[in-house]
């Protein structure tokens, strides 16, 4: 498959503006999807495409991710020192700010005691693996038979709901309880508007990026965004490409494009 001309047209008319935000998810975008979340890597060509993106004026690129940021950074290969911004857990963590993600005593309490029931939750359903992260915890099942899944992320569901302080977030074969949560839609709109962004670019494959593509549409600053869901899943975004590797095409096709 190649790029569709209408997402190529889009490309060049955004390409030309002075001032554009370029952000992309991580995992299901720039790096395929596998069982163990740290053996997770970005394919070949996407992240020095989106470097070169960053280097060029009036670019800011952004990678967005429900990714604690200390692995996000790790798994991407991103430079600490170079230009890229990494907004991780959702929108609850950002590269530019010193201080790191701050949860008051109720919400550390809240996330122990979250510890303390998944792990009495693995014990009925041994299949079952816990990502811990600054403000969550995930539920993970990819590569359980369904049924298994099915139960362990429906009981991960019943828990989210017994503690209505917890933000419950399904994704692709996962689901995160988080304890404190901002979402990709006010991080996305915040950053456009943060570097006075003329339009966005947003590219995500999952049911958090869904939420990013809907606030861009929503919110005035950012209507205009060029949002691209990769695969086959309904979605709200404008464009699509098939998978990873299209997308590297895609932002291959960007950089070209911009560097006119
Ligand atoms: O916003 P993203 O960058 O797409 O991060 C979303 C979640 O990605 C990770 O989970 C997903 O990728 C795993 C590794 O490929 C896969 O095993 C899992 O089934 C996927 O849902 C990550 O582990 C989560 O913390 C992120 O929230």
């Amino acid at each position: 498959m190649s790029l569709s001309p209408d997402l190529v047209a889009a490309v060049q008319d955004f390409a030309r503006l002075d001032r554009v935000l370029v952000a992309t998810d991580f995992d299901g975008v720039l790096a395929p999807l596998v069982q163990d979340p740290m053996d997770s890597r970005p394919v070949d060509g996407g992240m020095p495409a989106l470097t070169s993106l960053a280097e060029l004026p009036g670019t800011t690129v952004a990678l967005v991710s429900g990714r604690a940021l200390g692995p996000l950074r790790e798994l991407s290969g991103a430079d600490p020192d170079g230009p890229l911004v990494l907004i991780g857990s959702h929108g609850a963590e950002d590269s530019r700010s010193e201080s790191g993600l701050a949860l008051d005593a109720d919400q550390q309490e809240l996330l122990e005691t979250l510890g303390d029931e998944l792990a009495t939750l693995r014990e009925e359903h041994p299949g079952l693996r816990v990502e811990e992260k600054p403000a969550s915890r995930v539920v993970h099942t990819r590569g359980l038979p369904d049924d298994e899944a099915r139960a362990a992320l429906d009981a991960a569901q019943e828990l989210g709901a017994r503690h209505t302080a917890l933000d419950v977030t399904p994704g692709k074969d996962v689901v995160e309880l988080a304890v404190a949560h901002v979402g990709k839609g006010v991080a996305l709109v915040a950053l456009a508007r943060d570097v006075d962004a003329q339009a966005v670019f947003y590219a995500g494959d999952d049911l958090t990026d869904e939420h990013g593509f809907e606030a861009l549409a929503d919110d005035p600053h950012t209507a205009r965004a060029l949002t691209v869901h990769v695969g086959d899943s309904d979605t709200s975004a404008r464009h699509r490409v098939a998978d990873e590797h299209e997308m590297v095409e895609l932002l291959q096709t960007l950089l070209a494009a911009r560097r006119g």
